[in-house]
């Protein structure tokens, strides 16, 4: 594989690039800036990525912050709902062709998106997708990651509607021990600090999930699956509502400024 990874910090992006090639001993992994909560800085991503005229096996939709106060993306967009959900809806779509262009027939190209179980608890709010009426940290942030899968599941509908070889899938990786809590309440930083080693997940554990869903022989060809631990799980109930994923990717479609050539697609 050839990794780009893609990253809004570019000391933390070029760290990660050394410390992978220090240990893989491969050139083949580079940095490139994205900030996902920038509809600009996706489209200058993609146009740089294009450049590079490699193929795209694999695309993992994984950046989030959590617990964020309230604030705007430069978009307009309530941050958790503009960065976590509509920045990867943005890239997924610009790369789909490529994505599209890369599969094959006995190779899939494969969509990972990294969401929560958070979204259990998420309602979505089609009238007020921006929290305007009411902001909470935990709505918002919970309503991004139902956001995700329902988004999981119209793109598998899509592609396979379209007889694409790309499959999408949605991961939830654990509690995992990283610099996402760093917004929440000190009591719980505390709490998290004394007790991390026994109920959470070290990052490498957080990740294998994801990258089980990336490169695993038994998932060749399945999509539109809600993986956890490595299993295929059930997601929030919601999340199956044809008609809310239906919704949800069209008024996106508006948001981000792309055509809804799934509006052709029954
Ligand atoms: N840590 C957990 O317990 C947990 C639980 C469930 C889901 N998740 C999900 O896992 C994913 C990874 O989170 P993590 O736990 O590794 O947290 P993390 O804070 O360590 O990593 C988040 C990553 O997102 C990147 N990012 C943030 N804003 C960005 C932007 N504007 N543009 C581009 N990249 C940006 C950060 O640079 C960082 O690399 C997130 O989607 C998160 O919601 C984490």
């Amino acid at each position: 594989m050839h990794v780009i990874i893609a990253g809004n910090s570019e000391s933390e992006g070029q760290e990660a690039v050394r410390k992978i090639q220090e240990e893989t001993l491969t050139g083949k992994v580079e940095f490139l800036y994205c900030d996902l909560a920038s509809m600009k800085s996706i489209r200058q991503f993609v146009q740089r990525f294009r450049a590079k005229d490699c193929p795209l096996h694999v695309l993992v939709n994984n950046a989030g912050v959590m617990l964020v106060p309230e604030r705007k993306t430069e978009d307009g967009f309530e941050e958790h709902f503009g960065l976590n959900y509509l920045g990867h809806f943005l890239l997924t779509n610009l790369l789909l062709d490529m994505l599209k262009q890369s599969g094959t027939h006995s190779h899939s190209a494969r969509i990972i998106t990294v969401s929560s179980a958070t979204h259990y608890v998420g309602k979505l709010h089609l009238n007020d997708l921006q929290s305007r009426c009411s902001y909470s940290p935990h709505g918002a942030y919970a309503q991004s990651k139902l956001a995700l899968v329902l988004f999981t599941y119209r793109l598998q509908h899509l592609l396979t509607a379209n007889g694409s070889h790309v499959t999408a899938n949605v991961v939830d990786p654990g509690v995992v021990n990283t610099e996402l809590y760093k917004h929440v309440f000190w009591v719980v930083k505390v709490a998290k600090w004394m007790t991390a080693w026994l109920f959470f997940k070290t990052p490498e554990e957080g990740a294998s999930t994801t990258i089980y869903a990336a490169v695993s022989p038994e998932m060749e060809g399945a999509g539109g699956c809600y993986l956890y631990n490595e299993e295929r799980t059930k997601s929030a109930d919601v999340a199956y509502d044809e008609e809310l994923q239906r919704r949800l990717w069209t008024e996106s479609c508006k948001m981000v400024g792309i055509s809804d050539e799934s509006s052709r697609v029954l």
